[in-house]
Formats: structure tokens, C-alpha cells, sequence
């Protein structure tokens, strides 16, 4: 199974990079070290990332995530610390070794997609297997594959500055899938788009994880992209992760006042689900006819239930038994956090 692993992590940049991670460890601080003319990037960073998983890297400028994916792809050696691939050890490879792995196991996808203006659609996608050696009946079988599954079936013979900006991003991915890696690290891969094309690409990639079943590593730096796409999220300041925990983990327990600041302009009423919010089943909620919900029923949708419903809204589970249920005061209490709650809570409200 191909599990990333990161082990205590830490980048420090500087001529004493050593003695500035054994300071970190004694309790020193990001700006003690600063003043020393040492930056330390990455600090002490675990995580492990399951096949078929999205983790998402989200933070502000700065704090370090660009610095954690490049020693993820082993582009930038740790300078203490392990990452482990499919059990096998990143940063332990020489140089020739890490370049084999980087392109057969690792795929990456940047935010401005750099396709080749002279090549079509078709060998844009093929390019990583181009540089793996693989023959062209081979790679174009295989490009043509992966273009279809991101759906650009009928482009191959098209021209990049044809295509869209989404479309131009779908060729990278296209090309990040093409070569079959089983990582997946995308760099703020959607920043560049605007908002509604970003959305639909959000979920393309989550469709197509639910097909291939990658382990995908997204950076971002925008709090719904990472909530929308991360089935774990790691949020990092000034070189830490402070907390990492699912959408709803880090939605309804922020670790820290930094983690709930940021949290503040969350559209909760869609990133929090009926299972998230439930309490045990009632009496009332289980016995009459009135409408169940999902347990993966979003709160603005369970807003619409609940107005309609006299008592707390029954909760049912994968075989359709009731497994909770959601009084009104609770759902209001949850989305009452935010800035502008959707227009029917204002009116369970009033
Ligand atoms: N090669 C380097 N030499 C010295 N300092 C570096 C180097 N690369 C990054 N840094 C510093 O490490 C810190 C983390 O940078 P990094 O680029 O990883 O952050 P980031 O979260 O990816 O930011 P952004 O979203 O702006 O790319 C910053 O203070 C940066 O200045």
C-alpha cells in the first residue's frame, strides 16, 4: 500500500542548519533563529497520508507548505527528519535513485501549468512518459486515457492556447495521471482559476479520486478549497503544523485562536454534515413519518428539513436506520458563527 509518511520533519535554511533544529528542539523559537540569519521552514512535521486519500497543506504565505512538498517529491533533502513512500525511506535515496522514483511514483501538478505551446493536447499529456522513455504507441495509448478520464476526449489533436484555462489545467492533470504515479502533489493547482471553473475542477478531482484512489497531496492556501477537497487537513503557521484533523475536526475543535480566526469565514452550512452536528436519537425523531436526512446531509440542506419539522430531525445511517438526530437550537448554534447565515436558518430562527 502506498503510504506517505513524514516523520518529524525540519527544514532549516542557513549555514547552521544543524545546530538551528537541535535550538528548535530545546524550545527556541521561528524568530530567535531568524535573528541568527537561519530561516527554519519546516518544523518538526508529522503526518501520514493513506492510499486513496486527500491531504491538504493549507496555510498563509510563508508558512512553509511549498518547503514541505519539495521534500515530499524529494526535490529538497530534509535536514532532519524522514519521509517514507511505499515503505521506502525518500531520504535515504542518492540522487540517481530519487530521480527514478520521482518519475514513475510521483506525479506533480502546479498552479500555472506550463504546456508546450508547439505540442498538441495529446503530447502535452505524454510528455512525463516521454521522459520515462516509454514508446510512443505506448505513451500516446496512454495519454489519450488519461485526457478522456479528465475529460478531454476529442482534444488530443488540439493546440494549447485553444483550450480554456480549466482545460489547459485538466491537460496537466492529464499529464500527472498519464504516467500512473500513486502520488499525487498538487501545488496550489487550482489557484489560478476563477472561481466557478475552480469549483468544477474541485470536483472532477474528487470524482476522479473515487475512481483511482491516488495519495494526493494538495497545497493550498484557501480554507473552503482545503475543506471541500481534504479528507484530513493539516494547517501550518510560521513553519508548524498547529493542528490536523478532518474539515469538521478542525471546524468545530480549532486547536488555537490562530486556527479559529481563520475558520471564521467558513461557509459552515456546507462543509458540516448532519453526522457532525447529531445528538442521540429522540423518541419523537425515530417513530413518526416525517423526513429523515443522510448522514452526509449538509447543514443548509438540513435547514430546509428542519423548518419543516416539528421535533429534532432523525439522522440515518448507510443501511437507513436512525443513528441521531438535530434539534434546531443545535443547528443554529452551529451555523451561527458565521457572517451571513444562508436565508433559511433565518427563518428556523425567526
Ligand atoms: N531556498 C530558501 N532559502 C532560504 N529561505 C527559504 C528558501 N525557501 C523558502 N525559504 C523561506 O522559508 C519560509 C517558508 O517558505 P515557503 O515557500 O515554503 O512557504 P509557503 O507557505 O509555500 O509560501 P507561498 O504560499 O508564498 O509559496 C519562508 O520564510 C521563506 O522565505
Amino acid at each position: 500500500m502506498s503510504t506517505l509518511q513524514a516523520e518529524h520533519v525540519y527544514k532549516v535554511f542557513g549555514r547552521r542548519a544543524d545546530e538551528g533544529v537541535r535550538a528548535l528542539r530545546d524550545g527556541a523559537d521561528r524568530e530567535e533563529l531568524r535573528a541568527d540569519g537561519t530561516t527554519a521552514a519546516v518544523i518538526d512535521a508529522s503526518f501520514s497520508v493513506e492510499p486513496g486519500q486527500i491531504f491538504v497543506v493549507m496555510g498563509l504565505s510563508g508558512s512553509g507548505k511549498s518547503t514541505l512538498l519539495r521534500m515530499l517529491n524529494g526535490l529538497l533533502e530534509p535536514t532532519a527528519g524522514r519521509v517514507l513512500f511505499d515503505g521506502q525511506d525518500l531520504t535515504a535515496l542518492g540522487a540517481g535513485e530519487m530521480r527514478r522514483v520521482r518519475s514513475t511514483k510521483i506525479s506533480m501538478v502546479f498552479q500555472h501549468f506550463a504546456l508546450f505551446p508547439h505540442r498538441d493536447v495529446l503530447e502535452n499529456a505524454a510528455y512525463g512518459l516521454e521522459v520515462q522513455g516509454v514508446s510512443r504507441a505506448e505513451r500516446e495509448r496512454r495519454a489519450g486515457e488519461a485526457l478522456e478520464l479528465c475529460g478531454l476526449g476529442g482534444w488530443e489533436r488540439s493546440w494549447p492556447d485553444e483550450l480554456s484555462g480549466g482545460m489547459q489545467q485538466r491537460v496537466g492533470l492529464a499529464r500527472a495521471l498519464a504516467t500512473d504515479a500513486d502520488l499525487l502533489l498538487m501545488d496550489e493547482s487550482f489557484s489560478a482559476l476563477d472561481p466557478l471553473i475552480r469549483r468544477d475542477m474541485q470536483d472532477q478531482l474528487l470524482e476522479l479520486q473515487r475512481r483511482l484512489k491516488k495519495t494526493i497531496v494538495f497545497i493550498t492556501h484557501d480554507l473552503n478549497e482545503a475543506m471541500r477537497l481534504g479528507d484530513r487537513i493539516a494547517v501550518m503557521r510560521d513553519g508548524r503544523i498547529v493542528q490536523q484533523g478532518t474539515a469538521e475536526d478542525i471546524l468545530t475543535r480549532p486547536a488555537d485562536d490562530y486556527v479559529a480566526s481563520f475558520i471564521q469565514d467558513v461557509d459552515r452550512s456546507r462543509v458540516l454534515t448532519a453526522d457532525a452536528v447529531m445528538d442521540e436519537p429522540t423518541a419523537d425523531a425515530d417513530a413518526c413519518a416525517c423526513p429523515t436526512v443522510p448522514a452526509d446531509t449538509p447543514l443548509a440542506d438540513l435547514c430546509a428539513v428542519s423548518a419543516r419539522v416539528p421535533h429534532p430531525v432523525a439522522v440515518t445511517g448507510a443501511d437507513g436506520a436512525v443513528i441521531g438526530s438535530v434539534p434546531q437550537g443545535r443547528l443554529i448554534a452551529f451555523i451561527g458563527d458565521e457572517p451571513r447565515p444562508p436565508m433559511a436558518c433565518v427563518e428556523v430562527a425567526a
